[in-house]
């Protein structure tokens, strides 16, 4: 059996008899000229970076592109590090799985250092603060979750831990973005380095978004005096700091038993599965799909490695806006989120099988080529048709990912916005009659159903976790299957809250249409299957 910390380069036949590719690189010289230069930090080293960044990293290594390894941080969940990292010597097995059954295996030995980045962890909390403070810094890259950079709550209210850390000593700040404008206040005490900050999260403007975060923190900093006012001046000038946008695409569920039984089949011996008590799914090797797209602004002030020596996409930053709300607000994320609440609602646990189900691929269809293509800017270098051809046809289908509802449908309140507010958005800001939407009602109407807990057998199942779960479970806890019930009493909190929607959905006159498909959904066990295939048949 093969593990990964066996010496690849003076053993390299014990991964070729379990046929994993291995690195032609040696990783203690990685390390050396890390420490002496460190150039790249990530943070949230989860599934996407083991399967994606990683190995971006890995090949331009390989090719000599590259001389330094990434610096994995983690600010939320220590055991990613304890477990997943440090006991591996921060190597992990990449497994792209094809759609014939195929799976191809690479050894990925790109990671320098790893790191909890945590105020409750003075060793990392000093050493990042320390990297920061290093002029050979290039980039940060980041894929922390969507709430990794929320301040505020469900009334857009700022957090108590974001008041916190803006009114206190940045050597103590708790939020990510706090953690964050702390390491920035040091590099820009050190020297005023430049440096790019890219987010690679699943939201449109992401770039926008990270940097207003951290501005929300520094200016509080600046008003307490706590930083000096030039610190506001490094943070908006993108020949210092830069916020550069992205999408990112690669569909890469969590670590699977299957797979995990097929790569101790062939030989490879580290294959447990961690789930740490903070809910991060985690394991020495990754499973991801083939199709992947990592598109990013060009704005690197510091300098970059060659990222499109590995496939990336460098462009301006009206190209990448194009392609993410292509991918993220029409083309993918939002079939995904609806395939997420309708198969945790039907009992499905994969996604592969709920493209079996020809009213499920209809309701997706609908939301994509008829409800969302419509008003989806082409990006001109990915063909928004194509693209959901490729995902409906190809990328869902392919039974050789195990991917989950019950993965996709984890904060789903914090996708809404993204995922189908901005189609809304274009509908109103184009003067396009909302009343001809269907599939984004219904998707509205089964999410709040799933807030219930029911499935629809009648049966209470366990939600994904979601920051905002239980405040909204509260709303929908007491309605009962089968009975005659005033539906507006209880959505009503919910569909008005601009926080989860972008919008009021009743001043939008779609609050009806949503109480309407919801009344139709709790009739009774079987109801929402009904449902879908009702709604789905007026097309
Ligand atoms: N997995 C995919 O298919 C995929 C594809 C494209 C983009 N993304 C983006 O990447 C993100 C991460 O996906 P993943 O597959 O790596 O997930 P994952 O569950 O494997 O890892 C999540 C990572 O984020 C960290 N994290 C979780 N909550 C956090 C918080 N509140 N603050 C800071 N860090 C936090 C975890 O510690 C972990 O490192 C997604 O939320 C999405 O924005 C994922
Ligand atoms: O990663 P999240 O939690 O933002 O969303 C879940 C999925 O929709 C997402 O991970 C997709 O798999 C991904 O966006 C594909 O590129």
């Amino acid at each position: 059996m093969v593990k990964l910390t066996d010496n690849y380069l003076e053993a390299p036949e014990i991964f070729e008899q379990a046929q994993i590719k291995y690195p032609t690189y040696d990783q203690n010289d990685i390390i050396k000229l890390t420490q002496e230069k460190p150039q790249w930090v990530h943070f949230g080293g989860g599934n996407l970076f083991r399967c994606f960044h990683a190995k971006i990293a890995h090949d331009l290594i390989n090719q000599g592109e590259l001389k330094t390894g990434v610096i994995v941080a983690e600010t939320y969940d220590e055991n990613v590090i304890n477990e997943a990292y440090i006991p591996f010597s921060n190597r992990m097995l990449q497994v792209v799985m094809d759609e014939k059954g195929g799976y191809q295996k690479t050894l990925l030995a790109s990671v320098a250092q790893s790191l909890y980045y945590n105020q409750q962890n003075p060793s990392g909390w000093q050493a990042l603060r320390h990297i920061f403070e290093q002029s050979s810094l290039q980039l940060v890259t980041m894929s922390i979750t969507e709430k990794g950079y929320q301040l505020t709550d469900i009334n857009g209210e700022l957090t108590a831990a974001a008041k916190a850390d803006i009114t206190h000593d940045p050597e103590v700040a708790q939020t990510n973005m706090g953690a964050i404008a702390r390491l920035l206040l040091a590099r820009f005490k050190a020297g005023r380095y430049p440096i790019a900050m890219v987010s690679t999260d699943n939201f449109s403007e992401n770039g926008q978004k990270f940097q207003e975060g951290i501005l929300t923190i520094a200016k509080g900093w600046v008003k307490q005096q706590l930083a000096p006012t030039e610190f506001l001046n490094y943070l908006t000038d993108p020949d210092q700091v830069s916020f550069p946008w992205s999408m990112i695409d690669r569909i890469t569920p969590n670590p699977s038993e299957q797979v995990a039984k097929v790569l101790h089949d062939s030989g490879f011996e580290d294959t447990t599965i961690i789930h740490t008590p903070k809910h991060t799914n985690i394991a020495p090797f990754g499973n991801t799909e083939v199709t992947y797209y990592l598109v990013i602004e060009d704005q690197f002030p510091n300098g970059r490695p060659p990222l499109e020596n590995a496939g990336v996409i460098l462009t301006d930053r009206q190209t990448v806006n194009d392609v993410d709300q292509m991918k993220v607000t029409a083309c993918l994320n939002p079939l995904h989120t609806a395939l997420a609440i309708f198969g945790s609602l039907l009992g499905y646990q994969s996604i592969a099988d709920e493209m079996t189900n020809p009213d499920l691929v209809n309701l997706i269809k609908r939301l994509g080529y008829q409800e969302a293509l419509p008003v989806v800017k082409n990006p001109g270098i990915i063909q928004p048709k194509a693209f959901i051809d490729e995902v409906i046809e190809r990328r869902l289908p392919n039974k050789n990912i195990p991917d989950t509802p019950q993965r996709i449908a984890s904060d789903t309140s914090q996708k809404i916005p993204v995922r189908y507010g901005v189609t809304i958005k274009h509908y109103l800001d184009n003067k396009r009659s909302l009343d001809s939407l269907r599939a984004i009602p219904l998707v509205f109407a089964g999410w709040c159903r799933y807030l219930m807990a029911i499935d629809d057998q009648g049966e209470a199942f366990i939600p994904s976790l979601d920051p905002l779960y239980e405040q909204l479970h509260e709303y929908v806890k007491s309605i009962k299957l089968g009975q005659s019930t005033s539906v507006h009493t209880y959505l009503q909190p919910i569909l008005t809250n601009q926080q989860i929607f972008g919008f009021d959905l009743y001043e939008i006159q779609l609050g009806k249409k949503v109480e309407h498909y919801f009344e139709q959904m709790i009739q009774g066990p079987g109801a929402i299957m009904r449902t879908i295939q009702t709604v789905m048949e007026d097309n």
